[in-house]
């Protein structure tokens, strides 16, 4: 009683890499180890469209495909504001006849391989369960808020100059190209945020009719101060009526703006709609600015979930390619069973010009897993946090404190779409 049977192979499976032609037949795999309701056509079209085959793996048995895992080329904003690459890892799944027989490690292997040897420093992905990927090194680096904000009694106090910022409704698939013009001046300014690659810009304008709910299809408003375009926001509005009347909810897609007039001007109008009596939102930074602008912050719902998991493939790199708010010289000693080229002692030396990570043999200072320098590579996680859980060890008095505070970030990372 009580003991787990490990399923194991009939026949031997078969790992390689994806050919387009063999797109529909891995993808319906992971339509299915998801529970096999369909996406709707508009979805696994874009999905088709942005999957990087050469980079995507499929597991075999016989015709059937059993494994799939996917490896987006991204670029990905660290501290300091560089743009660096990383493997998106996606679209995991493994069949449920083939479960729990180490397909999945088959595979992570493989892809952290392949990551390595395409000199791409970060492996980041979203789980569908956060306990299935620390065991291959990845930490959770940010979190995502989610809220609701009850716009019948909570009131919005905005910054001078709110009322000179100009709104317009616009269709959103005309002004595209204006509003990723705003969010690629964000991108620089916020850890954890990725560069929008061809393609990609129709991710934020996905919206199949079948997905709607009751919802309006997909409205966007633009805010513009002397007619150039300062801000957007991409919404649904799902209308609900009672017997004391009318309680719609603004589902917020997007909401982007690059200064704090125009930003608050869209919050305003967001929480303002007539007819309407909450605003919901499912992914916001934790450190976004509305929650200041609101009277009652706690009938707003607040809630903060894991977000983006990021694994240093390249340890020396990745530390490398961030800078550091304030000096920082230590010498980690790193466990790092999954991808022992990462094991051993790292000396990093560095500040907010940027900084040097090299292999060293003097005594360590630090002692931690390649997990917990994921957790605290956006700067999103304190180091002093990880060590409460035991997880990080100080081995020089006063290392935690210098690293931690070195580590972290004046702006919270943030992922802004899943992908
Ligand atoms: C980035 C993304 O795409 S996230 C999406 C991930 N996909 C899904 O959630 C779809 C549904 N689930 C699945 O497809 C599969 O169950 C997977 C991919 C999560 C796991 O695949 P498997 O081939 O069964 O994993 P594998 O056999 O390699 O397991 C490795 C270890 O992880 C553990 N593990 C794997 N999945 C889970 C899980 N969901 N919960 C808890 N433990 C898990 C196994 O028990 C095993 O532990 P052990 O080494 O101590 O025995």
């Amino acid at each position: 009683m009580g003991t787990v049977a490990r399923n194991t192979p009939a026949e031997p499976t078969e790992l390689r890499v994806l050919r387009q032609d063999e797109w529909n037949t891995w993808y319906d795999n992971l339509v299915n180890a998801f529970g096999g309701v369909p996406e709707p056509p508009e979805e696994r079209e874009l999905d088709k469209r942005l999957t990087e085959c050469d980079r995507s793996l499929g597991v075999w048995d016989g015709d059937a495909c059993v494994g799939t895992a996917g490896a987006f080329s991204f670029r990905l904003t660290v501290p300091g504001g560089a743009s660096v690459p990383a493997a998106g890892i996606t679209m995991v799944s493994v069949a449920a006849t083939h479960r729990r027989r180490g397909i999945l490690t088959s595979m992570m292997r493989r892809q952290l391989d392949d990551v390595r040897s395409w000199g791409e420093p970060l492996a980041v992905l979203t789980a569908s369960e956060p306990v299935i990927y620390g065991r291959f090194g990845y930490g959770i680096a940010t979190m995502k808020t989610t809220a609701e904000i009850d716009t019948a009694r909570v009131r919005l106090s905005v910054p001078p100059g709110t009322d000179d910022v100009r709104l317009r409704f616009a269709d959103p698939a005309a002004v595209r190209d204006q509003c990723e013009a705003v969010y690629a001046r964000k991108v620089a300014g916020r850890p954890g945020m990725l560069a929008r690659r061809p393609g990609w810009e129709d991710l934020p304008l996905l919206d199949p009719e079948s997905a709607r709910q009751g919802s309006s299809p997909l409205q966007c408003v633009l805010a513009e101060r002397h007619g150039e375009v300062v801000g957007y926001t991409r919404y649904f509005v799902k209308p609900e009526w009672d017997e004391q009347g009318p309680k719609g909810t603004v589902r917020l897609r997007d909401l982007e703006a690059l200064d704090p007039a125009s930003y608050a001007a869209l919050w305003r109008y967001l929480c303002d709609i007539d007819l309407t009596g909450k605003v919901a939102m499912h992914n916001r930074p934790v450190d976004d600015a509305w929650q200041h602008l609101v009277s009652d912050i706690r009938r707003c719902a607040v809630q903060q979930h894991d977000s983006l998991h990021v694994r240093l493939v390249d340890l020396g790199a990745a530390l490398e390619a961030r800078t550091y708010q304030t000096p920082v010289d230590v010498v980690f000693e790193v466990a790092d069973a999954f991808c022992p080229w990462n094991e051993g002692s790292w000396r990093l030396t560095g500040d907010a010009k940027g900084a040097s990570c090299k292999r060293t043999s003097e005594p360590a200072d630090l002692a931690l897993s390649v997990r917990e320098l994921g957790a605290a590579y956006l700067g999103g996680v304190s180091l002093v946090s990880l060590a409460g859980a035991g997880r990080v060890r100080e081995l020089r008095a006063g290392a935690l404190a210098e690293a931690s505070l070195a580590f972290g970030s004046t702006v919270a990372p943030w992922l802004p779409h899943g992908f």
